[in-house]
C-alpha cells in the first residue's frame, strides 16, 4: 500500500466539507482524512462516525494535553470510535503519554505525540517558549519521550524525520504536516517541506490541508501531491 497523503479537513461548515469530498471519484481509493479541532468542536463525534461509515480512514487530531487521568478517560472513550490515529501533545509528559496509551488499549488506534508544532520555528522556540535547545534536539528529545512511553509515533516536521528515526526506531511512525508543494503559500507554517522532500527524508505519511482544500480544483491538487509523494 502507498504511504498515505492525509487530507486535513479544516472547514468552518460541514456542507462545504462534504461538497469538497464529493469531488473525489467514488471508485478511487478511500481518502485518509484528518479531523482537527475546528470541525470536531462544531460537529463532534457524529461527524466522525458519519465519515467512518462512508469508509474513510480517520486521523483525529485533538492534540490532547491534560492531566493523565483526564487524558486516559478521554482515550478510553475514543478507543470505541474505530479511528486510525489520535494525537496528544508530547509536552504533557511521560505519565500523560503512557495514560493515553492505556486508554486506547484494545483498540487499533495509533497514538501519535505532537513534538514541536510545525508553525513554530527556532526563533519562537528560543524567544517565546524559552527552550534552550535547537529544534532538531528538542524534537528528538520529545520523540524519545513519546517512544519510551508507548506512543506509536510522532507529529513533527519532515525535516526532523531522520534524527527521530535514528533516536527511536525505523518503525516509529513519523507523520508530517507543514507540507507545501513548490507553488503553494507557506502561510503560518515555519518548518516546511515539499512532498518529494518529505518522502526522501523518510516520512511515513504527510498531512496536507490548505494546498488541497483551498485549491481551485481540490481533487487535481490531491492527485498532483500524491504523484510527487509516491514517485
Ligand atoms: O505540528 C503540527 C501539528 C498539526 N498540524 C495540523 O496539520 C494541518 C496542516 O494544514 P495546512 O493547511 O497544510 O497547513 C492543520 O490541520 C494543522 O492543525 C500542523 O500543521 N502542524
Amino acid at each position: 500500500m502507498n504511504k498515505p497523503v492525509i487530507v486535513a479537513l479544516d472547514f468552518a461548515d460541514d456542507f462545504e466539507c462534504i461538497n469538497f469530498l464529493n469531488q473525489f471519484p467514488k471508485d478511487e481509493e478511500k481518502l485518509f482524512l484528518k479531523i482537527g479541532l475546528e470541525m470536531f468542536c462544531q460537529f463532534g463525534y457524529p461527524f466522525v462516525r458519519n465519515l467512518r461509515e462512508r469508509g474513510y480512514n480517520i486521523f483525529l487530531d485533538l492534540k490532547l494535553h491534560d492531566i493523565p487521568n483526564t487524558v486516559k478517560r478521554t482515550c478510553e472513550m475514543i478507543a470505541q470510535w474505530d479511528v486510525q490515529m489520535l494525537t496528544v501533545h508530547a509536552t504533557g509528559g511521560s505519565e500523560m503519554i503512557a495514560a493515553a496509551k492505556e486508554g486506547l488499549a484494545g483498540s487499533s488506534t495509533k497514538l501519535l505525540a505532537v513534538t514541536q508544532l510545525t508553525s513554530l520555528g527556532q526563533t519562537e522556540l528560543a524567544n517565546e517558549l524559552q527552550v534552550p535547545l535547537d529544534s532538531q534536539d528538542y524534537v528528538t528529545h520529545l520523540a524519545k519521550l513519546a517512544y519510551q512511553n508507548g506512543a506509536d509515533g510522532v507529529i513533527s516536521s519532515a525535516l526532523e524525520v531522520p534524527v527521530i528515526k535514528t533516536a527511536t526506531s525505523t518503525d516509529f511512525l513519523c507523520v508530517t504536516p507543514g507540507i507545501r508543494p513548490k507553488s503553494s503559500q507557506v502561510g503560518d507554517q515555519k518548518r516546511v517541506a515539499t512532498p518529494a522532500h518529505a518522502r526522501e527524508l523518510g516520512s511515513d505519511a504527510i498531512v496536507v490541508g490548505r494546498p488541497i482544500t483551498q485549491a481551485q480544483d481540490g481533487h487535481q491538487a490531491y492527485v498532483n501531491i500524491c504523484k510527487e509523494w509516491n514517485k
